[in-house]
């Protein structure tokens, strides 16, 4: 989380340019980008075979990164750390050099179309510079991935286990070994839903068998999360893209940490409490286990074991509604953003936030109440935690 130099220094007169259309398209971004579709898949048909079945998440996710990449047009550090992680993330949807110019030639044609007023030759101009230098970046960083990574692992279901009759931690083994730092992310495939990735935090540190662990919860309408629930079982291979995310822990300090999870963001915050575990240097670690109610805290026995094991972690369970969970340091009721605010103070410590976007959003208010500097508050992208709640 830092700010934009663009809202520091006066914009760039392309920046201007681009910007303007972007607020001209927002409130028919819709319209700008099934049109952009339509018209890639008429003229290029070869290119719908990159692309999921249903379209709608698809749409959202690209207007969001036109607008990600507008905003930091002239911020070139920000932009190219965006651009680059965006372009290795799409080696596993099979993305080539050749198609980018593709994908620009009709993104123009659509913004064209429907930025009436702000369109034009200088317009033009400015957007097929941005979006040169875009495809660049992204090219060059899916070539530089190719020489270290594979664009995408299979792995093999080996075991599937229903905590609730929506949740259930679902461990894989990697066909080849996958390197990722505890408080990452993956996106994951499954056969049913070819070419629809959805995001799952690691629920452990890196382990030593190679084995990976995910908490999926089954939501209304969310084809991959269903899927992982209620139709994956051992030996159903899936497919993972690379690593992601910066909720790691920074070992060069001592600083405690200050880890809030709702629902199964505790997943993340469960393998940051290993990585402290494994690393021996002994750091406060305060969790705040959020749920709906005490039959939703699925991994609290986990939770209070690691407690009991190191003396350094404190537990607490806060539980939105009904009876207090019994266990861990203390034990609440009510919101976790409310409960957090009771303890502190939380100067010296390094916070991480996971769990549903509104959480996130007003956790990092309690956090900066709570006297977290912003700078230290750590969570994943809320767009991504958006796509990833389907
Ligand atoms: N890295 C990350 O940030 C991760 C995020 N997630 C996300 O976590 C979510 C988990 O969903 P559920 O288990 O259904 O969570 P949930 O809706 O049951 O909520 C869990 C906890 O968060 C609190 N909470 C929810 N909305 C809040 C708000 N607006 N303000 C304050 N507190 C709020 C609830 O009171 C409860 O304590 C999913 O959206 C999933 O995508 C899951 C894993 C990792």
């Amino acid at each position: 989380m830092r700010a934009s130099a663009s809202s520091a220094t006066p914009a760039s007169p392309d920046a201007i340019l681009i910007r303007r259309t972007m607020t001209e398209i927002e409130p028919v971004a819709d319209k700008v980008t099934s049109y952009f579709y339509a018209l890639l898949f008429v003229q290029y048909p070869d290119l719908r075979a990159l692309f999921p079945a249903s379209m709608d998440t698809q749409r959202d996710r690209l207007f969001k990164a036109l607008l990600t990449a507008a905003q930091h047009v002239d911020d070139a550090d920000v932009l190219t750390a965006y651009l680059a992680n965006l372009g290795r993330g799409h080696r596993k949807y099979g993305t080539l050099p050749d198609h980018y110019p593709a994908v620009g030639e009709c993104l123009l044609a659509a913004l064209g179309r429907y930025a009436t007023s702000s369109w034009g030759p200088e317009t033009e101009a400015a957007w097929v510079r941005a979006y040169t230098a875009i495809s660049q970046i992204m090219i060059d960083a899916a070539s530089a991935d190719e020489a270290v990574a594979p664009a995408w692992w299979h792995a093999e279901v080996v075991s599937h286990e229903l905590r609730t009759p929506d949740i259930a931690v679902v461990t894989v083994r990697p066909d080849q070994p996958y390197p990722f730092l505890a408080g990452q992310y993956t996106s994951v495939e499954t056969p049913w839903w070819p070419r629809v990735w959805r995001h799952y935090s690691f629920a452990s540190a890196p382990r030593s068998d190679g084995l990976l662990s995910f908490h999926v919860k089954a939501v209304p309408a969310g084809w991959v999360s269903n899927a992982m629930v209620h139709r994956a079982r051992p030996g159903d291979v899936i497919r993972l893209g690379a690593p992601g995310g910066s909720m790691t822990v920074d070992h060069t300090t001592r600083s405690g940490l200050l880890c809030v999870g709702g629902g199964t963001g505790i997943a993340p915050l469960k393998a940051l409490v290993e990585d402290v575990a494994e690393h021996g240097i002994h750091r406060p670690v305060e969790v705040f286990y959020g749920a709906r109610s005490d039959h939703d805290l699925y991994d609290l026995d986990t939770m209070l074991q690691l407690e009991k094991a190191h003396p350094w972690l404190s537990v607490r369970p806060v539980v939105a509604t009904g009876p207090a969970a019994r266990g861990g340091t203390s034990s609440e009721t009510g919101q976790l953003p409310d409960a957090v605010r009771q303890y502190g103070p939380f100067q010296e410590y390094d916070a991480y936030l996971s769990g549903p976007p509104g959480l996130i959003r007003s956790g990092v208010d309690a956090l900066v109440g709570a006297g977290v500097p912003a700078d230290r508050i750590r969570h994943d992208s809320v767009e991504e935690l958006v796509a990833a709640g389907d």
